[in-house]
């Protein structure tokens, strides 16, 4: 464990100076950096007109140039932050991004701590040097030097007070014990070196990330991520990286941990965001979220989507050519049947039982009106019976009829039918506990299964192929009239001038109306991560997955779906899970995918919750699983968790005076209040009505002093303090009480206190 050290070695007043000095002209390289790419964005700004290739062509420099800003303005702060120092060269000096010098050597004047060359300063140690003989932290505000910490890895210099399996002792105990925010912050100055291997792991395969709570999951799947769009920019700027957390608010929370993020390829989502058009937040019954995100469904949805495939009792009637015409069961049974066996997808099929069916009716027609009186073939000839299908398939009604019989559907059509109706639950093999009104908002558990009956409907897309085709063709006829004015006014220019006129080029020389066409189709400028956020089908070239292990089955084979290459860092606790859909093995969830192929990782140390903390936490694992161990404190902070029991009918009064304390105890950080669902809202309203200003409700916002959240919504958060309420209740909830209280009690990161109306659980008895 780290205390902290009363100096770390000391540094003199000239090496502050030099440094001082340095920082000073990387400053200056920023600054110079800046006002180019500002003055080459405005110039941008101001240019207008031009052909559509042009504007689009200027659209994607603009965006080049705005986000180089964005990145210079996002490091203005702890731009560098370490200095490596080797036994032999020059000294190197890591940062938040690389500068080269203007000159015409461009030598390197700062690291970018992506870059291989930064390696050395999360990984080398006093046993394994690298080379390097100093590690040096910069501790900057704003653009000025305000302390040195220094590391000599060298065994014989060192002061033997640093420890071997941490690196940057001082830097990071002074980043564990500053207060929260509310917003999760970078590592990039503190990266420790089991992190750092899992952050630089190469791009291809399935790595799995296990840790317990506050061991850096959540922030070493970001700063991988930001490895990843550094190291393979080109490929992912392209396809995109996809991070999907568990709820918005967690996604508020870390949407500014690296801003160099936001401008790239990445998008941030939940399960919610992931079926485009749709935002699925409404809240369901564990249970039932459960039912919809095991594996059993697959069949109930292809149930349902079959259900949707009629045919009459007996026969339809409707009006062909002025005459009745009978669509039989036999002949619709006979097109469904054609339609299910060429196994493809629902819509797409369509076109297949339309065909059968309007064949069969043509050979009807046949029949009736082609029959030879004399008994011999039928008169019809094959052009007859064509142009009969023709007649048939251009027909309204019959159209309809066939329609209601195989009807073009879409997935949110059928899934809202058929959990508003009880006859299709049954129908499907679902259970009524499914059944909810019809206006019900869509859950995240809803989203796999759009995803899938998307997958089982299809698109018929020949309507839409035949409508670009015709927009297509009225655009070359149109550029093909353009084309013809110019030769035209061509012709009249140069009317006299005899053999010149041959020797001009005219449009029609150096373009088609096809070419001419293609140069004005207007490029799509949008990001990856904007491009993959509206599109279904896209196909992600990273999927970064946090509390992975809250995803069911179904929500599995979604994100497989969109990563087919199967490039993905997965990262999570199994004995955090708290959905019921959820998994306690990573086996399960991998194996069906990628088995044997996939690589898993842990992390040992917990950065976040504090020794004393800990080892209350260690007996609610030991309840969960007694093979579990909980991560090892990196701290202690001297503040003892406590329990206080109070009666039930003081519990509002109790609570409001505890928050006051708490709340000025821990000055400006962050206290959380945890409490069962049952009681969160009544909870909430106290607590506002008396603490004007703490935060409540279904995603409050986690700048706030004081916030009071279901454990659900705390899962990945922290706080400087934490109030858990009820734990009773919380164990009693859910049949995954026990890990919810376990998440409950590590979120703090420096005290814990707990009230409670009955016994106090028998896993807090330590508290007691
Ligand atoms: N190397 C590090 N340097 C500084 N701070 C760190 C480091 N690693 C982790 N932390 C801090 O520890 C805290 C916990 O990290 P994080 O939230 O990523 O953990 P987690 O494993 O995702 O936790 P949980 O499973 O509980 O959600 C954060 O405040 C994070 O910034």
């Amino acid at each position: 464990m780290i205390a902290r050290k009363g100096a770390t070695l000391s540094s003199s007043n000239a090496d502050i100076d030099s440094e001082q000095a340095y920082l000073t002209t990387l400053y200056q390289r920023l600054d110079q950096l800046r006002d180019q790419a500002d003055s080459r964005l405005r110039a941008i700004l101001l240019e207008a007109g031009g052909t559509p290739q042009g504007r689009t062509q200027r659209e994607a420099t603009r965006g080049h140039y705005a986000e180089q800003l964005a990145q210079f303005n996002s490091v203005e702060n702890g731009l560098c932050f370490g200095r490596l120092d080797f036994s032999a060269g020059r000294p190197r000096y890591i940062g938040r991004l690389g500068l080269f010098a203007e000159d015409r050597d461009q030598d390197p004047l700062l690291v970018d701590w992506r870059a291989p060359a930064a390696r050395p300063f999360y990984l080398a140690t006093a046993v394994s040097p690298e080379g390097v003989t100093r590690r040096r932290h910069l501790r900057t505000r704003g653009r000025v030097l305000t302390g040195i910490d220094d590391e000599v890895l060298d065994i014989e210099a060192g002061d033997g007070s640093g420890r071997e399996d941490v690196t940057g002792e001082a830097a990071l105990l002074s980043a564990l014990t500053a207060k929260r925010t509310g917003r999760m912050r970078d590592i990039v100055e503190t990266i420790q070196a089991e992190q750092d291997e899992v952050i630089r792991s190469g791009l291809p395969g399935v790595l799995v990330v296990q840790g317990g709570p506050g061991t850096g999951k959540t922030a070493v799947a970001l700063h991988r991520a930001a490895y990843l769009l550094y190291t393979y920019r080109e490929q992912l700027t392209r396809t995109g990286v996809l991070i999907l957390g568990p709820n918005t608010t967690f996604l508020r929370y870390i949407s500014q941990v690296l801003p160099s993020l936001a401008e790239t390829g990445v998008l941030l989502a939940t399960l919610g965001d992931m079926f485009p058009g749709v935002r699925a937040h409404a809240a369901e019954p564990p249970a039932v979220a459960a039912v919809k995100g095991g594996l059993g469904i697959l069949d109930a949805l292809e149930n349902a989507v079959a259900d949707r495939q009629t045919v009459p009792d007996d026969f339809v009637e409707v009006d062909h050519d002025g005459y009745p015409l009978r669509i039989e069961r036999e002949v619709l049974l006979a097109a469904r049947t054609a339609a299910r066996r060429s196994e493809r997808p629902h819509n797409v099929a369509r076109q297949v039982f339309v065909t059968e069916a309007i064949h069969q009716l043509s050979l009807q027609i046949a029949e009736r009106i082609g029959a030879d009186p004399l008994g011999g073939e039928n008169l019809l000839s094959e052009a007859d019976l064509a142009e009969t299908r023709r007649e048939l398939r251009e027909d309204i009604d019959v159209q309809q009829a066939l329609f209601d019989f195989w009807p073009v559907l879409t997935p949110r059509q059928v899934l809202r039918d058929l959990l508003s109706d009880a006859g299709r639950l049954e129908s499907a093999g679902l259970p009524a506990t499914l059944l909810r009104e019809r206006g019900h908002g869509w859950t995240p558990a809803d989203v796999p299964l759009l995803d899938e009956l998307a997958e089982l409907l299809g698109v018929d897309d020949t309507l839409k192929v035949r409508e670009q085709q015709r927009q297509r063709k009225a655009a070359i006829e149109y550029a093909e009239g353009v084309l013809e004015i110019v030769e035209g006014s061509r012709s009249l220019d140069f009317e006299d001038e005899g053999a010149e006129k041959d020797e001009i080029l005219s449009a029609l020389d150096v373009v088609d109306a096809g070419a001419f066409v293609e140069r004005h189709e207007v490029i799509d400028t949008r990001t990856a991560a904007e491009r993959a956020a509206a599109d279904r089908s896209w196909v992600f070239g990273h999927v970064i997955v946090d509390e992975a292990q809250e995803l069911s089955p179904m929500a599995w084979r979604l994100l497989m779906r969109r990563c087919p290459s199967r490039s993905m860092t997965a990262v999570g606790d199994v004995a955090q899970t708290s959905e019921l859909a959820g998994t306690t093995t990573w086996e399960q969830v991998f194996e069906p995918y990628v088995a044997q192929r996939w690589r898993i990782v842990e992390l040992s140390v917990n950065y976040r919750t504090p020794s004393e903390v800990m080892a209350v936490a260690a007996d609610v694992l030991a309840a969960v699983d007694p093979a579990l161990r909980p991560p090892r404190s990196v701290r202690s902070a001297g503040v003892t968790p406590w329990a206080r029991r109070v009666p039930p009918a003081a519990l509002v009064e109790e609570l409001v005076a505890v928050v006051r304390k708490e709340a000025s105890l821990i000055e400006e950080g962050r206290l959380g209040v945890l409490v069962p669902e049952s009681l969160e809202s009544s909870l909430g309203a106290e607590l506002v009505a008396a603490v004007p200003g703490a935060a409540v409700g279904e995603q409050p916002d986690l700048l706030n002093h004081v916030v009071l959240m279901t454990v659900r919504q705390a899962k990945g958060l922290e706080f400087d303090s934490v109030l858990v309420v009820a734990p009773d209740e919380i164990i009693t909830e859910s049949p995954r009480g026990l890990s919810d209280l376990y998440v409950a009690v590590t979120r703090a990161t420096r005290s814990l206190g707990v009230l409670h109306t009955t016994d106090l659980p028998k896993v807090l008895s330590s508290l007691a």
